[in-house]
């Protein structure tokens, strides 16, 4: 079968590598970030603004989209590109951590997730057969396996119960992926909660089913950074290099540098496009929030080193007022500022990688990082 990844450029002093994820429907350079498009849009911007800004597979979600409007009617509509008018890579996780995240009355079985819904309280069963006839319906182009997705904190013995369960779980999913994936990928998701041994056993199991990519999961959930890491690395020494790893829920950009040192490939998170709606910008030297009054007569861009559509036309001053004054423009403006970001600093840790310069990449960051506020 022809490789759907391949890896372009490998860093010599980490574990750091750039290459190239390949779904029926287009390229994705990796390491790469991933907007959420939780309910089929990504908050506040259009398919093509989403695209101008570099981006070329965005995530959705299962859950949301099962509870409404619901995958039958979507599959109806030509599935989830022609409904969102996202013609490129979609990525749907299976729902498991969004009903332990936001159902009610979310009860663990054998056969699945037992819960009710945020919207209505009427009670499902999402087992890995349902997860996966969902993403189908989507017809979304990498298709995640239902996890349980492991509570921080929590005893070992839970932790093992739940990632074997989780194993089971996953066993399922790729035999009902197989039944019907229509040139779909499907990717593993290993757990092991914050035990070590845990995460080396779950990787091992994950890595010898037959998964076009391996996620890291149970991580990004309330616990510190440095466990964080840790964890990661004992889950990645198991899982197989040649196959793309997908940190699943990080992060910031000091987060996501550290887990492409060590060879992770994808990431998602909903810091650029939620911190924008709560006035909170990125920019290379820390972040600022237009909440503070120290902005109120500042007329410079967010980020003077910033070349997006926001730092072009507008100052500080501008979107503070809108963003005090309430006006929904500023969400836009803010979100194309934050997205564009992080989109950039994926093409500079690639174009560092590249061009053998990883290590300085990640030096002058920290730098930066400690600069006086800006
Ligand atoms: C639209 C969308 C939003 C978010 C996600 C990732 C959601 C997410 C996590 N986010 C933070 N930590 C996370 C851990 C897990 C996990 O262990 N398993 C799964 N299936 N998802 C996770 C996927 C899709």
């Amino acid at each position: 079968m022809a490789s759907i990844f391949q890896i372009e450029k490998k860093c010599p002093q980490t574990g750091a590598r750039t290459g190239f994820l390949f779904t029926r429907r287009g390229v994705i350079e990796t390491p790469v970030f991933m907007p959420v498009g939780t309910q089929a849009s990504v908050k506040t911007l259009t398919p093509e603004e989403v695209s101008g800004l570099g981006a070329r597979i965005i995530l959705a979600n299962t859950y949301h989209l099962f509870l409404r409007p619901g995958h039958e009617l979507i599959a109806r509509h030509g599935g989830l590109h022609r409904f969102m008018n996202w013609p490129r890579s979609i990525l749907t996780d299976s729902g498991g951590y969004q009903v332990f995240s936001l159902a009610k009355l979310c009860k663990i079985e054998e056969e699945g997730a037992r819960f009710q819904s945020h919207l209505d309280g009427q009670e499902y069963l999402l087992t890995p057969e349902l997860s996966m006839e969902i993403q189908a319906g989507l017809d979304s182009d990498i298709r995640m396996v239902l996890d349980t997705c492991i509570p921080y904190p929590c005893s070992y013995d839970e932790a093992k119960r739940l990632t074997e369960l989780t194993h089971r779980w996953e066993k399922r999913s790729l035999l009902a992926w197989q039944k019907n994936h229509r040139e779909s990928l499907v990717f593993g998701i290993t757990q092991g909660g914050m035990f070590e041994d845990l995460r080396r056993y779950s990787a091992r199991v994950i890595a010898n089913f037959d998964f076009h990519g391996h996620a890291i999961g149970g991580l990004s959930v309330g616990e510190p950074h440095d466990l964080m890491i840790e964890m990661l690395e004992a889950s990645l020494s198991e899982l197989p290099e040649e196959k793309p790893r997908y940190l699943m829920g990080v992060g910031t950009p000091q987060d996501i540098l550290e887990a492409v040192s060590r060879g992770v490939d994808m990431f998602d998170c909903v810091l650029p496009t939620r911190n924008a709606r709560r006035g909170t910008l990125f920019t290379s030297f820390g972040k600022i929030s237009l909440k503070q009054s120290r902005y109120k007569d500042d007329e410079r861009p967010i980020d003077p080193e910033c070349q997006c559509y926001t730092c072009r036309n507008y100052s500080r001053a501008y979107l503070r007022h809108l963003f005090m004054a309430g006006e929904l423009l500023v969400y836009r403006l803010n979100t194309i500022h934050n997205l564009h970001f992080y989109l950039c600093f994926m093409e500079g840790i690639r174009d560092a990688i590249r061009k053998g310069r990883f290590e300085e990449f990640k030096k002058h960051y920290y730098e930066r990082k400690e600069e006086s506020e800006c």
